[in-house]
């Protein structure tokens, strides 16, 4: 099931104290996909971490359909991750001595016994649908695009009703990058599932209903508000 996301007075600090990120209001329906550009070092990978409730130093709200996730304790905001969101990080933190089968299906081992092997099977039937059929392999032997939809794969497998990307096609040669892009949107838009991705890519956000702009740790005026 899709959740739309409203963020509210969000507040994010550095370990020493040093505000990083302010966003005053930001809605995203259900299912939409968002890009988020802006230049280095603005603020784009702590937007993601903190709307996945993974930044420690941050005060606001950030609903995800009823829930706010800033408002759990550590053990249910776990649980609520592990549930709704999968995550697609800059530098694919893949297993390299594993499969890619084993890398995608990384997830089922947060899931109850009872749905690890759904969680396997959804991860088998990603890597197929991203034509990665070849599970057995060590991931340490693919090359950049086919470890880039590895990290797709195990960020789908359990179904999340939220994606996170952060810049996705950013190792990847342009040839490579669009068929990604086209297998994420595609695949976003095909589960109903909320993408966030922040990107420079061009390609990239041109696909997306939306894209914000972040400077100097704030959504750029006028951008901010109802999707
Ligand atoms: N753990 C941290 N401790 C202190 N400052 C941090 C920490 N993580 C990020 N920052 C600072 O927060 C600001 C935003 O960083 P962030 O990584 O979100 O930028 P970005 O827009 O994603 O940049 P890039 O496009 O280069 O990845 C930067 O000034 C960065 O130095």
């Amino acid at each position: 099931m899709a959740l739309p996301l409203r963020v509210t007075g969000l507040d994010v600090r550095s370990p020493r104290g040093r505000t990083i990120l302010s966003v005053e209001d930001l809605q995203l329906p259900a299912g939409a996909l968002l890009g988020v550009r802006g230049p280095s070092g603005a603020g784009k990978s702590t937007l993601l971490y903190a709307i996945a409730g993974l930044w420690p130093q941050a005060a606001g709200a950030v609903h995800w359909g009823d829930t706010d996730v800033m408002g759990l304790g550590e053990a249910r905001r776990t649980a609520f991750r592990a549930a709704n969101i999968g995550m697609i990080f800059q530098d694919f933190l893949l297993f390299e001595e594993l499969s890619a089968q084993d890398n995608a299906a990384l997830t089922s081992l947060f899931r109850p016994r009872d749905r690890r092997r759904q969680v396997g099977e959804r991860a088998r039937t990603r890597l197929a649908a991203l034509s990665l059929p070849e599970t057995a392999r060590p991931v340490a032997s693919f090359s950049g695009g086919e470890r880039q939809r590895v990290a797709v794969a195990r960020a789908l497998a359990h179904d999340p009703a939220i994606l996170l990307a952060d810049e996705p096609t950013a190792s990847l040669h342009r040839e490579a990058a669009d068929r990604l892009i086209h297998d994420l949107t595609a695949l976003a838009k095909d589960s109903g599932t909320t993408l966030i991705a922040v990107s420079h890519d061009v390609a990239l956000l041109s696909r997306m209903d939306r894209v914000l702009t972040v400077q100097d740790g704030r959504i750029a005026r006028g951008e901010s508000g109802v999707a």
